[in-house]
């Protein structure tokens, strides 16, 4: 039986429904022990990006606040965090017992957000220990729009992961006919993904849940196969 951990941050809650999707998923394949971990917000307030008084709404025709729509960007944020108090934040030992490891992030920039790279600077013990070192992994995310960055945030983040040791594994084509689309939907090869939409008004699609559940089931049954594989190694 594997261990297996969703450990993600979330602003306003889209990669916190990816989140328990992915879960569901992986509980699918056997079974398996699977806990949903977040990485805690900045603790300093003049650290995050989302705050009341940067609700700055202007009416200039150049300005892009109508699109994001900055005015309740700020309720939208604290909604989300209420939905989520019951998440316990992420500890080195949560990744630790894990045998395979998701990943879930916003789109900040093209990559992850501040709070994720924080997160793993700090886990650097873990790198020194090699304790991540053969764990399959897997990443979801969500960007606002679909040109915007979700397939580069999740191959940008694969940088730092690799230097964990840890074992990629993405969303095959032929398991995942949904992402052949022209529509304006998430997920990729190198994984799950949501469209939050620019003003984070839209909900997960139900093909970028179903597909993020098929990551969770994935990265799930790489993990139980690898634990068997090392068990009779072990046995010699
Ligand atoms: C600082 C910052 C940078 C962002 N950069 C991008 C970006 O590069 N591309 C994009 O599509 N969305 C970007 N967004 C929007 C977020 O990706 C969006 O709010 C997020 O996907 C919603 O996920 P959440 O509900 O889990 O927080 C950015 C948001 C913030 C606050």
């Amino acid at each position: 039986m594997a261990n297996l951990l969703v450990v993600y941050y979330s602003a306003f809650g889209h990669v916190f429904q990816m989140a328990q999707a992915v879960a569901n998923g992986a509980s699918q394949s056997g079974a398996h022990h699977v806990k949903i971990v977040r990485i805690p917000e900045m603790a300093a307030t003049q650290n995050r990006v989302i705050q009341p008084d940067k609700e700055r709404p202007t009416s200039s025709s150049k300005s892009l606040s109508n699109q994001f729509r900055l005015t309740d960007r700020y309720s939208k944020y604290e909604a989300a965090g209420v939905l989520q108090e019951n998440i316990p934040y992420a500890t080195n030992d949560d990744l630790r017992w894990a045998d395979g490891i998701l990943w879930g992030f916003p789109t900040y920039y093209g990559t992850m957000p501040a709070q994720v790279k924080l997160f793993l600077e700090m886990a650097g013990e873990l790198c020194v220990e090699g304790a991540l070192e053969g764990k399959p992994t897997g990443i979801f995310n969500s960007t606002a729009s679909i040109h915007t960055g979700h397939e580069a945030a999740i191959l940008t983040a694969m940088v730092p992961f690799f230097h964990f040791g840890m074992i990629f594994v993405g969303l095959p084509y032929s398991e995942n006919p949904e992402y052949l689309t022209a529509d304006a939907i998430g997920c990729s090869p190198y994984g799950a993904s949501t469209l939050a939409g620019p003003d984070s008004s839209l909900s997960p699609d139900p093909r970028e849940l179903l597909m993020a559940a098929r990551l969770g089931e994935r990265v799930a049954d790489v993990a139980a196969a690898l634990q068997l594989f090392r068990t009779k190694e072990a046995s010699g």
